[in-house]
């Protein structure tokens, strides 16, 4: 197996060379021990019997060539890649760590820097090293080098390797790499940045990728009605601050949300409001990219804690809202039906929730959105898995009045009686009304805004008294009808 590269020997960094200061001296001696051993084999060999070579020297042979291993080669390397499990913490999570506790380390020592911006709204930088860089630390008398390698694919896969002496082990594993996390977490804490998340698929499998979060909405910018909004923000409250309430009572520290109504009644600008009041990231999950459930089950597993995870118009799944089959599928027996079993299902997606509770400890919010409730399968939406419904509905006169504040800083307006009426007729979604209230031009203000709401409404109240009116008569006419067929 080749050597990883951290431990071959290179001109630049300092502490290469005081670790292979040794070895070209060890290796002359070896060579001419070995060279007098083999001349003293190949003069007792033929007088050994066959036995004591085959067991007593093989043995003796197997027992110490671990030793002769060490001798040559007493580097030990412990790989660290953005890909692993991370256990508790969710993928990635000790890279991270390293790569904050290695940003406060590299920036006086290593020569090839990164820079990312370390959290929004500031300016300062989070320095890392580049690839193929290498820095050496100091903790209680040892040294350990400390190599970062990004191995290629269609992800490429970012890696630190950590290489010191075989005799610094147990102070490595025992106290270095736990100083390592504590100390990365505490630089974590005071530059996060949230993530959003999405899956991507390549050729083989789906795996995560992110960008920053910068959603603007918040609750603040959210147009619905005070008591139910208040509503929501002290349910997070509770969820952030109940870790001890979920341990206490034997269950996992989650909460499911089901946002569901009509579209542009704000579903998605809800979750990016609740991703900003907790400072959570967001695992924006697409379905119809997973393939298998076993798949669907990894990503799940992969998420973080303190995130929302996210599954956006979950009726549009065609396989997620038909009712469950309790039955077992047949095997496979046609191409079409290996096609059918690469398909996301809802067992597979209640399977997954249920792994993803108990394989993972921390933090974690799920959030189904939908347009159309009904269609739904019961069991996807039940208390315990989704524990509290949200409806967004059409704008309320509360909503309006909320967005009219925001958009043009009015709290009344000789208008505001009539768009009170006609609200209630209308059914018009938040986005309709924010569409309206947005200036198009420097002559919109507050009045010719209010005016274009004003005749939106007019036109949807009249449009909506006529289909009702069109949809009595058909029922007139159905019940007519059934009286004379009987
Ligand atoms: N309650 C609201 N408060 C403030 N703005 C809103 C609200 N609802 C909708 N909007 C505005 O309307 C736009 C569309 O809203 P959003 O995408 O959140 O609706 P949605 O319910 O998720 O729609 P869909 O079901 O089609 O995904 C947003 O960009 C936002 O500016």
């Amino acid at each position: 197996m080749p050597r990883p590269k951290a431990t071959m020997p290179r001109p630049s960094p300092k502490g290469a060379v005081e670790r292979y200061a040794g070895l070209g001296s060890a290796l002359t001696s070896l060579g001419s021990a070995l060279a007098g051993l083999m001349f003293v084999w190949s003069m007792v060999r033929p007088f050994l019997p066959r036995t004591v070579f085959k067991y007593y020297l093989g043995h003796l042979m197997r027992r110490h060539a671990r030793w002769l291993v060490a001798l040559l080669d007493p580097w030990l390397t412990i790989t660290i890649t953005d890909h692993d499990g991370g256990g508790r913490l969710g993928i990635g999570a000790v890279y991270d760590r390293a790569k904050a506790y290695l940003s406060a380390q590299c920036a006086t020592r290593a020569r090839s820097l990164r820079a990312e911006l370390a959290a929004r709204g500031t300016e300062r930088f989070l320095l890392s090293m580049d690839h193929n860089e290498e820095i050496a630390d100091e903790f209680q008398g040892a040294t350990v080098w400390w190599h970062s390698v990004s191995l290629g694919g269609a992800v490429p896969r970012r890696t630190y390797r950590l290489v010191f002496h075989e005799r610094h082990r147990d102070l490595i594993v025992e106290s270095y790499l736990p100083h390592v996390s504590r100390e990365g977490r505490a630089i974590m804490a005071s530059t996060r940045r949230q993530k959003l998340f999405t899956n991507t698929f390549d050729r083989h499998n789906s795996s995560w990728s992110y960008v920053v979060f910068e959603h603007p909405s918040t609750f603040d910018t959210l147009a619905m009605d005070p008591a139910k909004k208040r509503a929501i923000m002290d349910d997070l409250d509770a969820f952030r601050n109940g870790r001890d309430y979920y341990a206490r009572i034997g269950k996992a520290w989650k909460r499911g949300y089901l946002l569901y109504g009509p579209p542009g009644t704000g579903k998605s600008t809800m979750i990016a409001a609740m991703a900003n009041y907790l400072g959570y990231d967001v695992y924006n999950i697409e379905l119809t990219s997973v393939t298998t459930n076993g798949e669907l089950q990894r990503l799940f597993v992969e998420t973080k804690g303190k995130s929302i995870i996210v599954v956006e118009d979950i009726d549009c799944s065609a396989e997620l809202t038909a009712k469950r089959d309790r039955k077992k599928p047949p095997p496979p027996s046609g191409p079409d039906d290996y096609e059918e079993a690469r398909k996301v299902t809802l067992s597979g997606l209640l399977n997954a929730i249920d792994g993803l509770w108990s394989a993972c400890g921390g933090e974690r919010i799920i959030i189904f959105t939908t347009n159309h409730v009904e269609k739904l399968d019961p069991a996807l939406i039940r208390r315990g898995r989704m524990d509290k419904h949200i409806e967004m509905s059409y704008c309320c006169f509360e909503a309006f009045r909320f967005l009219a504040r925001n958009y043009h800083g009015i709290d009344a307006h000789p208008l505001f009686d009539n768009i009170k009426a006609l609200l209630d007729e209308a059914n018009i979604t938040p986005a309709d009304v924010a569409e309206h209230l947005m200036p198009k031009c420097a002559a919109d203000d507050a009045d010719s805004c209010l005016a274009s709401l004003v005749k939106a409404l007019a036109e949807k109240a009249k449009e909506n008294a006529t289909t009702a009116v069109i949809n009595s008569m058909d029922d007139l006419l159905k019940d007519d009808q059934t009286v004379l067929d009987k």
